[in-house]
């Protein structure tokens, strides 16, 4: 691939394009209008905003806004960098109480989305990046701490969404970046001028790119000497000249397409990944956090890591709605009162807090790190991902378990509508007294949208492999869990002495 001489722009004309915003409108309109490379079914999208599929993924996302207005006490905090208060997806967790709002104001949204909301990401990405840059300053005597701190005003005061670009296609797993067979498997730095640099590669499965601003570009696992040029942590404008988007798809996503509402089971709220591309994408000077500091990749993954498995206490918001979702269609079954049905709904509710007691443990138990910000606990927060990575299974296998088998076998809306058809699917998928039957059918779509169409993606394989797949969390419990301080307190009670071993 030729290297694009793509037109070195200053930090300061980034963000001179940006306009403060407040609402939820303000946000459609920023993205509105913006030159943005997009494919989605082999087509490029003029604009995103306005398209059936996308909008739902941006409605996700406007009700972070909406609800800093509605609910500022959950989801606003005051920041010392600009004094003056913030969304609290751009706030600088100064303390553990800070963590735990975080992770109620993220259990809010997944109740009010049903979905993955695609800002976490960002807030965690931020997180990291203020005790990353300033440990490696402390080493190489680089100015890294003051350029972050120098942006996050800037991203503060207008109030933007940063997307996080770690996972990189990887190629062969088996390799490191520079041992690949292509080069820009792992994005990379391919050239430097006195002006910035530019980088060339992709970011996968990214979450809410393209409703994002900003992207923060960074490494995505420990990198060697001879992966230097792939050690690099940088912040990208979401309509970057060079970067390309490939939406990817979603089960049943045609379904956004059709007429009706009800079939669509979630028709406002959606999630959204995809495919960035990087052709030599500039960054000036002023927003690169890392070039080259190889040695540091390990301990900015371990620490985003921290923070990113509590995030995922997201989903006892979407476990609520399940819950819901299950007591209901059993309410409209007429089967409510039956005792295998209230213990279902038992034990659905406790794997749900059984995740969010992890979460908030492992914020309540944070500490500070050197730059003076504090990181959740990595056990707990390891444990609250691994359990993530099941529980939502189990209760989506009950949700369906209650819903019966309508779940799969409902005729279409468009049935529903038919002069012949409608009336006998009204007369024979009557449930309980007067329960109309279109409440029925919108449940049973909510609950198979959650657990098999387009939100199953947020709320079951997002849970299963974001923020890394179950055996990166085994990795990193089977690290912290000090087995041998164990056995130490087994033999002691055992009577077991040293002079024995
Ligand atoms: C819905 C969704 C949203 C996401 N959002 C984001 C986002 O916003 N930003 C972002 O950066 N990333 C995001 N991710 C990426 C996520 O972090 C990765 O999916 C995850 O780290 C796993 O990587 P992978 O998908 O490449 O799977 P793979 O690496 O291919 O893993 C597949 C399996 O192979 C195993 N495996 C992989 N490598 C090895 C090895 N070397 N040795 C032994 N076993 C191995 C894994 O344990 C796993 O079981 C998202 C993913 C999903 C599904």
């Amino acid at each position: 691939m030729a290297i694009n001489d793509t037109k070195v722009t200053t930090a300061a004309e980034q963000w001179a394009r940006f306009a403060p915003i407040v609402t939820g409108d303000d946000y459609l309109d920023s993205l509105r209008n913006r030159d943005v490379v997009v494919y989605l079914f082999g087509e490029q999208i003029a604009e995103p905003v306005d398209h059936p599929i996308i909008r739902p993924s941006i409605n996700a996302l406007k009700m972070t806004y909406d609800l800093a207005l509605d609910e500022p006490e959950l989801a606003t905090a005051w920041s010392a960098l600009i004094d003056a208060p913030v969304n609290r997806f751009l706030h600088i967790v100064g303390s553990p109480d800070d963590l735990v709002m975080k992770n109620r104001m993220q259990r809010r949204l997944g109740q009010l989305t049903g979905t993955c909301f695609q800002r976490c990401a960002g807030l965690d990405t931020i997180s990291v990046l203020h005790s990353i840059t300033f440990d490696i300053d402390q080493k190489h005597g680089t100015k890294y701490h003051e350029r972050y701190l120098a942006f996050m005003r800037h991203a503060q005061r207008n109030n933007v969404i940063i997307g996080a670009g770690m996972t990189d296609p990887k190629g062969d797993r088996s390799k490191r970046p520079s041992e690949q067979h292509d080069p820009d498997l792992f994005l990379h730095v391919t050239r430097r001028v006195p002006e910035g640099i530019y980088v060339r590669g992709a970011k996968a499965h990214m979450t809410g790119g393209l409703n994002s601003h900003w992207i923060c570009v960074m490494p995505t696992m420990n990198m060697g000497q001879d992966d230097r040029d792939y050690a690099v942590v940088g912040m990208v404008p979401g309509d970057a000249p060079g970067l390309t988007y490939i939406y990817g798809r979603q089960s049943c996503d045609t379904r956004a397409m059709e007429a009706g509402d009800i079939d669509k089971g979630n028709a406002r709220f959606g999630g959204q990944e995809t495919l960035v591309v990087f052709d030599d994408v500039f960054i000036p000077n002023e927003h690169v956090f890392m070039d080259g500091e190889y040695e540091f990749a390990q301990d900015m993954v371990a620490r985003f890591t921290s923070y990113h498995r509590a995030s995922y206490v997201c989903k006892t918001g979407l476990g609520d709605v399940m819950v819901g979702a299950a007591a209901a269609i059993a309410d409209y079954n007429g089967a409510a009162e039956a005792s295998h049905i209230k213990d279902k709904l038992v034990e659905m509710t406790h794997l749900n807090e059984t995740i969010y007691s992890s979460a908030i443990a492992s914020s309540h138990e944070a500490k500070p790190l050197a730059s003076g910000i504090y990181m959740n606990d990595s056990m707990l927060a390891n444990v609250c991902k691994h359990n993530v990575t099941r529980f939502p299974y189990e209760i989506s296998r009950l949700a369906q378990d209650l819903a019966g088998g309508l779940l799969v076998t409902l005729p279409s809306e468009a049935d529903f509508n038919n002069d012949v058809a409608g009336p006998l699917l009204e007369k024979y998928f009557k449930g309980r007294g007067n329960i109309p039957v279109e409440h029925r059918r919108r449940m049973l779509r909510l609950i198979e949208n959650m657990t098999l169409g387009r939100n199953a993606v947020g709320y079951l394989t997002e849970s299963l492999h974001g923020a890394g797949s179950p055996q990166a969390q085994r990795i990193q419990i089977l690290r912290a869990m000090d087995v041998e301080k164990k056995k130490g307190y087994a033999e002691d009670l055992a009577g077991i002495a040293d002079e024995l071993q």
